[in-house]
C-alpha cells in the first residue's frame, strides 16, 4: 500500500520578537538560540508550516490583506504573545480576529512565550493568566504559556502536531516553511 502525503498548514502569528522562530526551532531542533533569528529555518524538513513577521502589517491594509494569503487555507495558528509585553497581546487579539474573519475552519491555539522570564522576575508579567485564559476560552482556542529557552510546556507542541494530523514520524515528507523580513 502506497502512503498519501498530506500537507497540512500550521502558521504562527504573532507581534515582531514573540519568539515565533524560537517555538519552531525548540520544536523542531529541542534547542534555543539567542539573539533574533535572521531567517535560519528555511525548508527544514518539520511541518507544512509558515513563519512571516507581523511588525510591519499595522496600519497597512496592502499588507494585511497579503499576509491573508499566508494563512489561508491553514489548518491551525498558533497565535503567540510575549508575556512580558503587553501590546503583543493586544496584537494576538488582532490575529485572532483575523482569522475568525478570513479563515474560520482554522483551529486557534493561544500561545504565551518567554515563560523563563516571568519566573525569573514575577514583577515581568504584563499579561495575566487568567485574562489570557478568559480570552482562550471566549474564542475557544487552547491556551498555554511556555518557554523556549528552558523547553518549559514545549510539549504542548506534541498535542498541536497530533490534533492537527502533522505525522511527526513522516518529518522527511513534509516541509516547513519560513517567509521572513529579507524574503
Ligand atoms: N528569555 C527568552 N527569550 C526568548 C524566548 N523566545 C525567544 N526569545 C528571544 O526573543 C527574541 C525574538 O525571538 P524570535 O524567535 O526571533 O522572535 P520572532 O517572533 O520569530 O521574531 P520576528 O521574526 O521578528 O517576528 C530573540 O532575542 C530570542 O532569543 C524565550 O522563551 N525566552
Amino acid at each position: 500500500m502506497t502512503a498519501m502525503r498530506v500537507d497540512v498548514k500550521v502558521v504562527m502569528l504573532g507581534k515582531e520578537s514573540v519568539g515565533k522562530t524560537s517555538l519552531v526551532e525548540r520544536y523542531v531542533h529541542h534547542r534555543f538560540l539567542v539573539g533574533p533569528y535572521q531567517n535560519v529555518i528555511r525548508a527544514k524538513p518539520f511541518i507544512s508550516s509558515l513563519v512571516f513577521p507581523t511588525q510591519d502589517t499595522a496600519g497597512s491594509e496592502r499588507y494585511e490583506a497579503m499576509s491573508r494569503i499566508y494563512y489561508r487555507g491553514a489548518r491551525a495558528a498558533i497565535v503567540c504573545y510575549d508575556l512580558t509585553d503587553s501590546s503583543s497581546f493586544q496584537r494576538a487579539r488582532f490575529w485572532v480576529k483575523e482569522l475568525q474573519n478570513y479563515e474560520e475552519h482554522c483551529k486557534i491555539y493561544l500561545c504565551g512565550t518567554k515563560s523563563d522570564l516571568i519566573q525569573e522576575d514575577r514583577s515581568l508579567r504584563k499579561i495575566d493568566y487568567h485574562d489570557a485564559q478568559d480570552f482562550a476560552e471566549e474564542i475557544g482556542a487552547q491556551h498555554f504559556e511556555t518557554s523556549s529557552k528552558t523547553g518549559n510546556n514545549s510539549y504542548h507542541f506534541c498535542f498541536i502536531a497530533e490534533e492537527t494530523g502533522v505525522d511527526l514520524g513522516q518529518k522527511k515528507d513534509s516541509y516547513f516553511y519560513s517567509c521572513c523580513h529579507n524574503n
